[in-house]
């Protein structure tokens, strides 16, 4: 049942029909309003006061949260840019081993890098082809585990907004480990997967987008299950908790704003507008805004260790799936 959808809405021709797929925010009767353990916690910059927040429970998901966009234009911005300019940098690995040896051996930024590259067409050739970067503890894709010898420092910016996200939720005890930054240019799909790398499978994940717009899919603890499709924007906010945490997920679809129904409206308004601060004054954002019409970018936020547990245990740890 999960391969099914993922293939039909995966699939170029003929196009999926959106009708079936939960927009967040709508009055859809799949999404309950759920109300919020800390509405009344003090503001965070860039982010809206959670009292405006609007949080749904997936029905026949339960602890499969989304929040609907509450960043601001500028702080959308900024974590644009932070996911380009400085978190593909050293020592943080990325899918291009290439670039990564020569941004390890020059000391110059995945950014500036591609700032290097004179060709248009080849330019863009390069920033389709950067499609994860791991932060904190960095994930070893073939093996399935993470490196306690390869444990960076999580950065503080988005450790520091994702315990905010998760107290507000009522998860106080969340401590952001490891991240993979998720780089879909349109067209691009993440199959279907459980996330159980993590020692502690109990504490919930986190997952912000920016850019453009995708399907996810979220089925259940077997891939025989029928999953539900939602339609993530920029700015949306997932959580895999509870229930939800271990089960089967995937996106199979990042689309722009023209295949949608129209009363979705632009995704660019999400991030245009209020002032045109960027946190790094050598960063254009014409450029980033150039890249981020054809992508979509996905920070993916896990809690590795248990409560109390200070380093990995080696012998555990998961298979693939
Ligand atoms: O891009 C997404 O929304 C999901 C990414 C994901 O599932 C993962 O990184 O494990
Ligand atoms: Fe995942």
């Amino acid at each position: 049942m999960f391969q099914t959808a993922f293939k039909y809405y995966k699939a170029k021709t003929p196009p999926p029909s959106f009708g079936e797929v939960i927009p967040i925010g709508s009055n859809h009767p799949k999404l309950e309003s759920v109300p919020l353990p800390h509405a009344d916690a003090k503001s965070f910059t860039g982010l809206l006061p959670p009292s405006e927040w609007k949080v749904y429970e997936l029905s026949g998901h339960p602890g499969l949260l989304v929040v609907l966009n509450p960043f601001t234009p500028t702080a959308q911005r900024y974590w644009m840019v932070r996911c380009l300019a400085d978190y593909p940098s050293h020592p943080n690995t990325t899918n291009q081993i290439g670039a990564r040896q020569l941004i390890e051996d020059v000391g110059c930024s995945w950014w500036e890098l591609l700032q290097t590259i004179r060709s248009p067409v080849e330019q863009r050739k390069f920033a389709k082809s950067l499609r994860w970067v791991t932060l904190g503890y960095q994930y070893d894709w073939t093996r399935k585990v993470y490196d306690e010898a390869r444990r960076e420092a999580f950065p503080s910016d988005l450790g520091t907004m994702v315990r905010y996200v998760a107290a507000v939720l009522g998860y106080d005890r969340f401590s952001p480990e490891a991240a993979i930054v998720n780089y879909y240019p349109i067209g691009a799909t993440l199959a279907g997967h459980t996330d159980h790398s993590e020692d502690d499978q109990t504490a919930p994940l986190f997952s912000f987008s920016f850019g453009q717009p995708a399907v996810f899919l979220i089925g259940g603890t077997s891939r025989e299950e029928r999953p539900d499709a939602i339609l993530l924007r920029s700015g949306d906010i997932v959580v895999m908790s509870g229930a939800s945490r271990l089960c089967y997920h995937a996106v199979p679809r990042v689309c722009t704003d023209v295949e949608l129904p129209a009363v979705l409206g632009t995704s660019a308004a999400r991030w245009q507008g209020e002032d045109a601060a960027l946190p790094r004054d050598d960063v254009l954002w014409s450029d980033v805004e150039q890249y981020i019409q054809y992508s979509r970018i996905n920070i993916n936020v896990r809690q590795v260790l248990k409560a109390n547990q200070q380093t990995l245990q080696r012998s555990g740890c998961a298979s693939a799936s």
